[in-house]
Formats: C-alpha cells, sequence, structure tokens
C-alpha cells in the first residue's frame, strides 16, 4: 500500500472513477485492517492542512467547524497540523468525550495534546473555514449549532474547504439532506474528496456545493468497479483522411419545426453541421418556414418530411416538434435507422403506450436510440416527478435506459449518459451559460453528428455532450452571453 497520497486537480486525467458510499465504506475497512491504526485520518488531517495552505497561503486565523464523527476526526488532526505550522486554527466541535469514533478520540485527543485552541462558538473574524461537520456519514439534516455554523460559513465571504463532501450534501445523488432554500452558490469553495471521488460531487447540487474539487486517494487503490466514470477531457478528433467525401460522415435528418418552432429544428441542423455530419436534411413541420429556412441557410437540405430517408439516416426528432410530432412518431420509431429523441417527441412517447412498444422494439433490430430528456420529461417517461428524478439522477437515467434500452442523456448540472449494460458516465463539462432557451436543441442535432459517424452510440453520446459543454467552458466572459445560436455555430 502507498503511503500518504497526493492531493490532485481533476484536470489531470481524462475519465475519473467515482464510488459510492458503500463502496467507499468498504475500502475503508479493507485499507484500515492493512494499516496501523490511525493512519488513514493521519493522512487525510494532513492533506487537508496542506490543501488549506495552498489555497490560502495567508490565512492566519482558521476556523475549523468539527462534527461529532470522524469527518470532525478529519478536521481536529488538520487543526494539529496548522497549529504546528504557526496558523492560529480555532476548533469548534461537536464531539462529545466517550461518545466518538475511536479515530475521532484518537485526533482529538492529540489536537488537545498539541495545544490547538478549542472554542464554543466561532471566532467573528477568520481567514479561512474548514467544514469537517459531516462528510459521507452524513444521513440527517444539520440543525442547532451545526445549522448555525453552516449559516456563518455561508454568509462569510472568506474561501470554505469542505472536507470529504459539504455538509449536508449526499454523496451518492448530489441532493442536499436538508430541503431548506439556504443553500447558495459560494464562489470561493474548495472540496477534498478523500479516499475516493463520490458522484454525488458532480451532479444536481454538488457542483455548486462543493465549489473546486480536489482528490487524495490516502495511498489507497479502489479496485471495485465504479458507480459511474466522471468525463473529465475527451479524446482529440480523429484526422479525417484526405479521400474522405460527404458520405463518410453519414447523413443526419432533423423532423420537427411545428409553426412557430422552425427555430428549434434549424438548431439541432446547424449543430449537426458544424458537428461534422457529410449531410444534414431538415423536414420542416411548418410548410411556410422551408423557403426562407433554405434561403438563410443554403448547406442544409430542406426536404418533405416524406422523402426523407430515415432507414438510411441517423434522426433527431423533437425540437419544435409540437404536440403535431406525434403523428409522425410511429413512422420515425420504425424505419430510422439512429435516432436521437428530444423534446416533443419524448413528450408524445410519454403519454402512448404504442409509442413505447415501438421504441423498445428498436434495440433488438440493432437501430440505436439516443433520449435527450432534461429531468421534467424523464419524469414523464418514468410516470413520476421531476423531483424523484433529481434525487437520484443516476438511478432514473439507469432507469430509463434500461426500460427503453435506449442510450439516456439527463440533462441537467452534470449530465448523465447511461445505457444498458455501461457504467453510466457523468459529464463535467458546462456551466450556467447552457442555461438558455435553444441549447437542448443544439445538444440533440450535435449528437446526431457524432452518432452519425460512430460505431459506439454510448461513446459518440458521451462525446457530444462534453464537447457541447465544453463551448460554454471556453467561452470568454468577455464575450457576448452564449446563446443557442452562437453554440450551434461553435460546436465542433
Ligand atoms: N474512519 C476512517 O478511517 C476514515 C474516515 N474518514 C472521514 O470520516 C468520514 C465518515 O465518518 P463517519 O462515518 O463517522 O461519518 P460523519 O460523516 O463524520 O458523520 C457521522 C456522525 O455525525 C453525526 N450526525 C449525522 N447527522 C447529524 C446531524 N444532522 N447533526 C448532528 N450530528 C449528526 C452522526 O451521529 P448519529 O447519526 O450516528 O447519531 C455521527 O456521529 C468521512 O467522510 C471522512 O471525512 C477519513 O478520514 C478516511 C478515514
Ligand atoms: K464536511
Amino acid at each position: 500500500m502507498k503511503t500518504q497520497g497526493l492531493t490532485q486537480t481533476l484536470s489531470s486525467q481524462a475519465t475519473w472513477p467515482l464510488h459510492s458510499v458503500a463502496q467507499t465504506q468498504a475500502l475503508e475497512h479493507e485499507a484500515q485492517a492493512a494499516l496501523p491504526a490511525h493512519t488513514l485520518m493521519q493522512r487525510a488531517g494532513l492533506a487537508a492542512a496542506q490543501l488549506a495552505l495552498a489555497i490560502a497561503p495567508h490565512a492566519q486565523k482558521i476556523w475549523i467547524a468539527c462534527g461529532p464523527g470522524n469527518n470532525g476526526g478529519d478536521g481536529l488532526e488538520a487543526a494539529m497540523h496548522l497549529h504546528a505550522w504557526c496558523k492560529h486554527p480555532i476548533v469548534t466541535w461537536l464531539g462529545k468525550d466517550g461518545d466518538m469514533p475511536a479515530d475521532a478520540k484518537q485526533s482529538w485527543l492529540r489536537a488537545k495534546d498539541a495545544g490547538v485552541t478549542f472554542a464554543e462558538q466561532p471566532p467573528v473574524q477568520f481567514d479561512l473555514a474548514i467544514d469537517a461537520l459531516l462528510g459521507i456519514g452524513g444521513q440527517r439534516s444539520p440543525e442547532g449549532l451545526m445549522a448555525q455554523w453552516l449559516g456563518a460559513m455561508q454568509r462569510s465571504d472568506v474561501s470554505v474547504l469542505c472536507v470529504d463532501v459539504p455538509t449536508g450534501l449526499l454523496a451518492d445523488t448530489g441532493e442536499w439532506l436538508d430541503t431548506s432554500p439556504q443553500h447558495h452558490v459560494k464562489a470561493k469553495r474548495h472540496t477534498l474528496s478523500l479516499l475516493t471521488l463520490k458522484p454525488g460531487l458532480f451532479t444536481a447540487n454538488g457542483r455548486d456545493a462543493a465549489g473546486h474539487i480536489w482528490f487524495n486517494d490516502l495511498g489507497v487503490t479502489a479496485q471495485k468497479t465504479p458507480t459511474a466514470w466522471l468525463q473529465h477531457s475527451q479524446p482529440a478528433h480523429a484526422p479525417r483522411a484526405h479521400s474522405s467525401h460527404k458520405g463518410s460522415f453519414g447523413d443526419v435528418a432533423v423532423i420537427g419545426g411545428a409553426p412557430g418552432m422552425s427555430g428549434a429544428a434549424m438548431l439541432a441542423a446547424l449543430a449537426a453541421l458544424h458537428g461534422g455530419a457529410g449531410r444534414v436534411f431538415v423536414g420542416l413541420m411548418d410548410e411556410d418556414a422551408k423557403h426562407a429556412a433554405t434561403a438563410a441557410h443554403p448547406p442544409l437540405m430542406v426536404r418533405d418530411i416524406t422523402h426523407l430517408a430515415l432507414n438510411e439516416s441517423t434522426v433527431v426528432c423533437g425540437c419544435g416538434g409540437g404536440d403535431a410530432v406525434h403523428a409522425l412518431m410511429p413512422q420515425v420509431l420504425s424505419s430510422s435507422q439512429q435516432l436521437v429523441l428530444d423534446a416533443d417527441a419524448l413528450n408524445a412517447i410519454a403519454r402512448d403506450t404504442a409509442l413505447q412498444s415501438l421504441l423498445k422494439k428498436r434495440s433488438p433490430r440493432h437501430k440505436p436510440t439516443v433520449l435527450t430528456p432534461h429531468p421534467l420529461e424523464a419524469a414523464r417517461l418514468l410516470n413520476c416527478s421531476a423531483k424523484e428524478v433529481q434525487k437520484n439522477r443516476l438511478h432514473a437515467a439507469q432507469q430509463l435506459a434500461n426500460t427503453f434500452q435506449c442510450v439516456v442523456v439527463l440533462k441537467g448540472s452534470g449530465s448523465i449518459i447511461a445505457s444498458p449494460g455501461h457504467t453510466p458516465v457523468i459529464n463535467a463539462s458546462g456551466n450556467a451559460r447552457l442555461a438558455t432557451a435553444g441549447t437542448g436543441d443544439v445538444l440533440a442535432g450535435l449528437i446526431g453528428a457524432y452518432l452519425a459517424r460512430s460505431e459506439d452510440p454510448f461513446a459518440a453520446t458521451c462525446q457530444a455532450v462534453f464537447a457541447h459543454g465544453q463551448v460554454a467552458n471556453a467561452w470568454p466572459s468577455d464575450a457576448a452571453a452564449l446563446d443557442a445560436a452562437l453554440l450551434a455555430a461553435s460546436v465542433r
């Protein structure tokens, strides 16, 4: 077993394994059995103290809020080091003598012996706060003193370093334990994930709660199959052969754009074009919009829907389809060679069990399908509420994928890509710039382009989702706001 692990930032690897709380606890038990007592907590505390120095090198007065369990123990260890390094840590601690885990007790004794300052209340002024209140053992909403201290950290404008998990966040799902709306985005937040990276840090509320994420494996290598993978970067596009032609990269056919909504279909089509499809056809449902669409975008081929070669195309259906798209769905589901279903196409399927049967028949016929629901659309398909979907996004995405035998992209902060037989992927790219109308249409078109040239629908979807978010990440902060038209023109 390695010695003290190294604290890393996530940009050093393209993908990262994510482990559930149960897997992390099992790993912790195995490692504890193989190491001298208290080793892991000492490593955790040292890593937290070192990271505190790195993120706030000039901080003198450091408030360390410690909970009653082993997360608090990590904080006590960190306090001991910061004290030894001539900082001024002040510990507020919720532990009770005689009623604490053995590891935390040892760290408490070490901190006391070292002369660390303990206080009943947080200092009025501090330069850095360390949240060591609850980690992966947190199962109840913070209340009383713990809730007060969390409020004080939220209100302060100094950096906060969360040990292992931001207190109150469920590490498996990214849901808050506490339903009160007190949580808001805090710019200067860091989280040091210990032993494993947990999925809840990267989806639902996790991204906002955790801020910048750091990882230290405490010198322990996780062998188990992860619960999910984090996709943190993307392989470079393979070079295109000089002898390639428009037929080499597949045909995408976009169907949608009912009267008043042709823009949605056009965004999907433009994204497919800029995403590298060989030819992009558009079957607009609004007859009156066809002429203007052709004139405005000559590279797109606007066709009558009945003239689209669905059985030879990657079809993207639903963007701006309205209720009228329902009537087209039997043919689209039966004939399309590959299919991306978005928006109104998903709503039509949710309402009609006959369409659901047609969808389920596609996979056995080797006709891949990708569904791209946002949480409400996913809820309609699963016959539950959007709140229930958000409560466990990984589970909801996998359930949808298994039910309909499709690749599923559950959109939202930390989009999830699931497929039967695959470990789900959480996408790390993207930011709130994408929270604007039409960006979902762009994603559907981009997935269409990636599917059209790939043999592997799951991998192609993961890469398209990453590429879509990456445009927002790379968007200059002083540039115009990223609207969907700019996004469609910028995707690759
Ligand atoms: N052991 C090791 O080797 C290592 C452990 N590590 C660290 O330990 C962390 C896991 O520790 P943990 O399992 O002790 O759980 P933790 O997150 O401290 O919380 C549980 C405690 O909080 C209490 N509690 C819960 N809710 C509460 C509330 N609302 N208000 C008040 N109290 C509340 C709960 O009480 P109970 O519900 O049982 O009454 C219990 O006492 C992990 O995240 C990592 O940081 C690392 O150092 C690696 C090595
Ligand atoms: K914590």
